[in-house]
């Protein structure tokens, strides 16, 4: 991988390496761009089949991130963390205190939270080095576990594709394909249950399975058969990349609206499936829940006004729709051209010379 060319590509600001030998720690953080403001973006713990995909990883995410916190209305910029390691196995304290010091090091540049393989008291532990990390204990007034919020705004976000698709955004009776029922697809089932749709759910988890089939009365099914099976709405919560070449033929579902961040794996997929006709929630859209609720911290935490922001989440995705039919262009690039539109005009505006300008976080130490 030609580094510094990719990093041209798409515009990005700096990528680091943070390496200690004592804790095991391998750290990659990437961060895209911060014209809105300092980058946040989660840590995500995983066991890469080598260090370009690792970097590969952090690159596409944290510039799903620029765009996410764009599009979500919110005054930050877009980064991501990637841990190489088994988080079941590899974790230790030492790592995360080492990571925190790095975090602390690019002083306030780059905050971070929780992504797949990383949780609340890690978040915990890192707040022991430094006071750019966001999702740690409500104990400390914080946020905690953002998952739960992720899953509340994927729902107001399907109920408005399911209005665009259907004429109604009621899930009730309406058969749900989950893939991946981790943190944020769990809470997600417990939604959509209680509105009484049908779920179908998959997991390479076993126990994570058993859950919600004896919780939910969801239905369970094969990894390599959540893409086939005869369904309303396919959610993708679990990784990225799962729209391409091999499983859109297999699609049935008229409705894409799930949690996963980079569910396409290339951007022609996104075209191929508005061709197709599948009503497409674009995933930085519909998955900023979480987002939202630990950038609320940077405000002192308020849970009715991150609620408040997340129920948007469902006016955000019409919006998306809305540009899509204006422009007659796929949602994925209509989600892009609402983020992309927000960061120019705030460029442009940065412009202006400011004495004294505040750093976000100050806000959090004065209060
Ligand atoms: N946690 C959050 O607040 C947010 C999460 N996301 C994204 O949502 C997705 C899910 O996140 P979490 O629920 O936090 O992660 P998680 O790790 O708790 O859940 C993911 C689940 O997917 C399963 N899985 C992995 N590969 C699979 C495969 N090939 N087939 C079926 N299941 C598979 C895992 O076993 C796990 O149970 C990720 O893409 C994450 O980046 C996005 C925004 C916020
Ligand atoms: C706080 C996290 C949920 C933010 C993030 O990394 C994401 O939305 O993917």
């Amino acid at each position: 991988m030609e580094i510094f060319k990719y990093m041209e590509k798409y515009d990005y600001e700096q990528l680091l390496f943070c390496q200690d030998k004592e804790s095991g720690l391998k750290a990659i953080i990437a961060i895209h761009d911060t014209t809105l403001g300092p980058a946040l973006g989660g840590t995500r713990m995983w066991m890469y089949e080598s260090e370009e995909a690792a970097i590969e990883d952090a690159l596409r995410l944290a510039r799903g991130m620029t765009y996410k916190n764009a599009a979500a209305g919110l005054n930050l910029g877009g980064g991501k963390t990637v841990i190489i390691g088994d988080p079941r196995k590899d974790k230790n304290e030492a790592m995360f205190r080492a990571f925190g010091r790095f975090i602390q090091g690019l002083n306030g540049r780059y905050i971070t939270a929780e992504d797949v393989g990383t949780t609340v008291a890690d978040m915990d532990i890192i707040y022991e080095e430094t006071d750019y990390v966001t999702g740690i204990s409500p104990a400390f007034g914080s946020s905690g576990n953002p998952s739960p919020v992720t899953a509340y705004g994927v729902y107001r976000g399907m109920k408005a594709a399911a209005k665009e698709a259907f004429g109604s955004d009621s899930l009730q009776g309406k058969v749900i394909a989950v893939q991946g029922v981790g943190n944020v697809a769990y809470n997600l089932c417990r939604h959509l249950h209680e509105e009484g749709a049908k779920l179908i759910v998959t997991d390479i988890n076993k126990e994570a399975v058993q859950r919600v089939v004896e919780e939910f009365g969801a239905k369970a099914v094969d990894p390599n058969d959540i893409y086939s099976v005869d369904c309303d709405i396919f959610a993708p919560c679990a990784l990225g990349g799962i729209i391409n070449d091999e499983t859109i033929p297999q699609l049935k579902a008229k409705v894409i609206a799930g949690a996963a961040n980079n569910q396409l794996k290339e951007a022609r997929h996104g075209d191929i499936i508005h061709e197709m006709g599948i009503v497409y929630a674009p995933d930085y859209v519909i998955n900023a829940g979480g987002v939202i609720n630990v950038a609320d911290e940077l405000y002192g935490y308020n849970r009715e006004r991150a609620m408040k922001k997340v129920e948007q989440i469902y006016n955000n995705i019409e919006k998306v729709f809305e540009i899509a039919k204006r422009d007659n262009i796929p949602t994925y690039k209509a989600a892009d051209r609402l983020a992309e539109e927000r960061i120019e005009k705030m460029r442009k505006s940065r412009s202006q010379f400011l004495q004294n300008g505040q750093h976000i976080l100050s806000r959090r130490r004065n209060r």
